[in-house]
């Protein structure tokens, strides 16, 4: 029997997803498949996750971040909205002048289809070898009718005259991007033409792609919704081969990694997110967690996270904020263990963890060690913890082996103690715990 009562609060003002966009697809193959190998990652982190920061980021900091970025190993990293301040002006023009951006590296810029941006957009990136000059517009009815009082054949005329414009300044390095914004909610056959009007405007060819980026700018839905509209999109979209499918999930129900897995399966080439997913409102999906969600299966993620506190340190040092201590692969305690059956079992299977091809140590999900995370911070000691946990502090850091006969009583102690003080015992409280307790 379930006891629960109405909440009282008013559900009926909200519609769910099926009922504000139709969607398209019932014969999906998504679900069969596998995820394989990384997507293209595109950091957004100078540009979407800047434009969610109450201080932006200046020009330092912006090219800590840039630099941060490249020795990870992104081959994609917007740049940021050139025309929107004097400093993400400034940053263009400072990449431009030389020295940092690597020849393997693309760098990329976002406008609205405005055609003072455009111009200012193109002055921006003046020099730069190799960009991608992105251009969203509103496509989704309410955006449409709330933010530009157009209809969808307005809308569509206006994208077609802004992308002519782009094309014609568009330089020999140039490559062009478009998002309809809220794809999401946007009537899939308007996405669908608007896109393969592009692709045919802006002569997309196998080695000069167009990008067709599909945002879930507001998260509508469960992740499967999603993953059908990119599948629609995948299967319909013109000149596949001189498209690079493309994902922008947002994070505003909690499930933005979600979506990005499911679409990645569905036919999404390329990932656009930030570091710890910084961004607007809840944030652009998290970048950390997708590589090493795919690391984690034994896929490669093309991206080094083999100091991943060194990474989280800088991005909070770059966008002031910090990284909650439960985030997964990178916040604080996401390797520890306070609770006493789980340190039983971690420290049980650290100790034949050698004896094992793959790893397989219960309650970690990848070797800490991987991401540069010590072994020591895996247990630690309050009311929670067991037996085994004490056991294990004491023979890591002291090389005391705790008696067999002595582990239960210890341990009552302990807990006891910790009780008392509603505190954490550290190895050292530990040590001197046991030689008052056995040796006084
Ligand atoms: C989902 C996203 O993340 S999209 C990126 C959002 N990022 C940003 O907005 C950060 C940078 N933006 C800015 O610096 C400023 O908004 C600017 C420079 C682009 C424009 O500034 P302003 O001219 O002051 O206009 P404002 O910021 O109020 O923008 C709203 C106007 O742009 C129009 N607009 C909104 N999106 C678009 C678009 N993609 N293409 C064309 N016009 C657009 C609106 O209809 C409105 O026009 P109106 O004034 O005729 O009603
Ligand atoms: C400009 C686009 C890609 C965007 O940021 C969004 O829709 O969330």
């Amino acid at each position: 029997m379930n006891p629960q009562r109405p909440s009282g609060m008013p559900y009926q003002k909200y519609l769910p997803a099926h009922e504000r966009v139709e969607i398209p697809l019932t014969d999906r193959t998504w679900p069969a498949r596998r995820l394989t190998q990384a997507p293209l990652w595109v950091s957004e982190d100078l540009r979407d996750g800047n434009q969610a920061l109450a201080e932006p980021m200046d020009v330092p900091r912006k090219r800590r971040m840039f630099d941060l970025l490249v020795g990870m190993g992104f081959k994609e990293i917007v740049i940021g909205f050139p025309a929107a301040s004097r400093t993400d002006f400034g940053f263009v023009r400072h990449l431009a002048a030389g020295g940092a951006v690597p020849e393997d590296v693309t760098v990329s810029v976002l406008t609205a289809a405005r055609a003072d941006l455009i111009e200012q957009t193109f002055a921006a990136v003046e020099g730069l070898p190799r960009v991608i000059v992105h251009l969203y517009t509103p496509t989704a009815p309410v955006w449409r009718e709330v933010v530009l009082g157009r209809e969808r054949a307005e809308v569509h005329a206006m994208i077609r005259q802004v992308a002519a414009r782009m094309a014609r300044l568009a330089g020999e390095g140039t490559r062009f991007e478009f998002s309809p914004e809220v794809f999401n909610l946007t009537e899939p056959d308007f996405a669908l033409e608007v896109c393969n009007g592009l692709t045919e405007l802006w002569d997309a060819s196998p080695d000069r792609p167009v990008i067709h980026n599909l945002p879930a700018t507001v998260e509508i839905s469960s992740p499967n919704v999603y993953a059908d509209q990119i599948e629609y999109m995948h299967r319909h979209l013109e000149r596949r081969d001189a498209v690079v499918l493309s994902v922008h999930p947002h994070n505003d129900r909690g499930t933005g990694v979600a979506c990005a897995e499911l679409a990645m399966l569905a036919g999404a080439q390329r990932v656009e997110g930030c570091l710890f997913g910084n961004g607007e409102r809840t944030g652009n999906v998290d970048l950390v967690t997708l590589a090493l969600n795919l690391y984690s299966q034994g896929v490669d993620p093309m991206l080094d996270f083999s100091d991943i506190d060194a990474v989280r340190r800088t991005v909070e040092e770059c966008i002031r904020l910090p990284v909650h201590p439960r985030h997964p692969y990178g916040g604080e305690l996401v390797y520890t263990a306070f609770s006493g059956t789980h340190q039983d079992a971690i420290g049980k299977g650290l100790a034949r963890a050698g004896e094992d091809s793959h790893w397989s140590v219960p309650y970690l999900p990848i070797d800490p060690s991987d991401v540069g995370r010590a072994y020591e911070a895996v247990i630690r000691v309050n009311s929670q913890s067991g037996k085994g946990g004490i056991a294990y502090l004491l023979r890591e850091h002291y090389g005391l082996e705790l008696p067999e006969e002595r582990r239960a009583d210890f341990a009552r102690v302990v807990q006891a103690a910790a009780d008392d003080s509603g505190l954490e015992l550290t190895p050292e409280d530990l040590r001197k715990l046991y030689h008052a307790t056995y040796q006084a």
